[in-house]
């Protein structure tokens, strides 16, 4: 291929479960901005639901749930990006949605450990999603919430609805003081410019050597997920020794699948798990089938904020299955199994 093609910008979108990367991924694929993009989405949780939350469009979707990205795939990530590479003209920039516990900076070595994606892509920027709401709960239980917030170029304070003026004074004030040099965005929705995280030539690779002099040694970065800085804000991992890919090992997944569901029994038992153990669930998502609905219908949570819709109509052979992920800590895998099972219709 010869060298004179341009860079192909990339752009890594992280921030922690529920935090709004996947409303922010749908706007970006929904609008109308002339340009066309791979997009690469890394999932966590053993049923893959993320991508059927993720809007039909033209754009080329490409799945690596099999670990975590900064991890286990990052040479999947590689090989994928090589992938995208061969094919020159078929899209204009590639976005990397990251699993809610991923690091950043590993993903973002990614774009300059190996000779041929260097020379191809540019790494755009990286985009932290914050949920307002729940940013000083993660900060105090999760450490990769203050990793990807000091290692992102651009932070979108996103879920300014669930918050009062005052309060989103403060989770600002806590953001800059994680990262004075980050451009910060307030959003509802996700609703920002797409001028504003698209683009931006903002990733700076100065500032990341400055805060980690390691940043562009690979060797030493591909397998010590144990190594601390002195400073704040360099970026580890919790597990010792084992790559895991799961980095918070108190954060666990429960995957349950099921038949056609009864709303008068479903609608009930979810607002009761999630009342009951709403401070346990970060993140809850599931398609349902209800039965004798032609929708399909997606119930969303983070902690005790739930919400659901009617998607798309069920299309024509496909399967009515009932799919839900619980991503949190002391789950009790076997009773929510249980109770899930016993909203089915009858
Ligand atoms: N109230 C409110 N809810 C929001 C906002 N943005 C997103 N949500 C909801 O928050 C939930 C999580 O949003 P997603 O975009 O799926 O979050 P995510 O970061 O992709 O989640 P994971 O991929 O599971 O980490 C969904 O139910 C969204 O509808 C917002 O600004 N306000």
């Amino acid at each position: 291929m010869p060298d004179t093609q341009p860079q192909i910008p990339v752009t890594v979108l992280t921030g922690y479960l529920g935090s709004g990367k996947t409303t922010l991924l749908n706007r970006i694929l929904s609008e109308n901005h002339g340009r066309r993009y791979a997009v690469i989405v890394n999932e966590f949780g053993e049923i893959g639901i993320d991508n059927d939350l993720i809007v039909e469009s033209d754009e080329e979707i490409y799945e690596m749930n099999n670990g975590c990205v900064c991890c286990t795939v990052r040479g999947d990530l590689i090989r994928v990006v090589e992938g995208l590479m061969r094919r020159p003209g078929r899209f204009d920039a590639i976005l990397v949605e990251t699993t809610g516990l991923a690091d950043p900076a590993p993903v973002a070595q990614t774009f300059f450990m190996d000779e041929d994606v260097r020379s191809k892509t540019r790494l755009d920027a990286v985009v932290a999603m914050v949920d307002a709401k729940h940013l000083p709960l993660r900060l105090k239980d999760s450490r990769e919430a203050e990793d990807q917030i000091a290692f992102a170029d651009v932070v979108i304070i996103n879920k300014t609805d669930l918050v009062t003026a005052d309060e989103l004074r403060s989770v600002e004030a806590t953001i800059r003081a994680i990262n004075p040099a980050a451009r910060l965005h307030r959003a509802e929705r996700a609703g920002v410019a797409l001028t504003d995280v698209l683009d931006r030539g903002a990733f700076d690779l100065k500032r990341v050597l400055a805060d980690d002099p390691h940043f562009l040694d690979h060797e030493e970065h591909d397998h010590d997920h144990d190594h601390h800085h002195d400073h704040d804000h360099g970026h580890h991992h919790h597990h010792d020794g084992e790559v895991s890919p799961i980095h918070d090992v108190t954060v666990q997944s429960v995957s349950l699948r099921g038949g056609e569901m009864d709303p008068k029994r479903f609608f009930p038992w979810i607002e009761k798990i999630t009342q009951l153990e709403g401070p346990n669930i970060l993140r809850l998502k599931g398609i349902i089938a209800f039965k004798d609905d032609p929708e399909r219908y997606v119930v969303q949570g983070v902690h005790m904020i739930i919400e659901g819709d009617h998607q798309r109509a069920w299309k024509e052979g496909e399967t009515h299955e009932s799919r839900l992920v619980f991503i949190g800590r002391e789950l009790d895998p076997e009773r929510l199994k249980r109770t899930f099972e016993a909203c089915q219709a009858a």
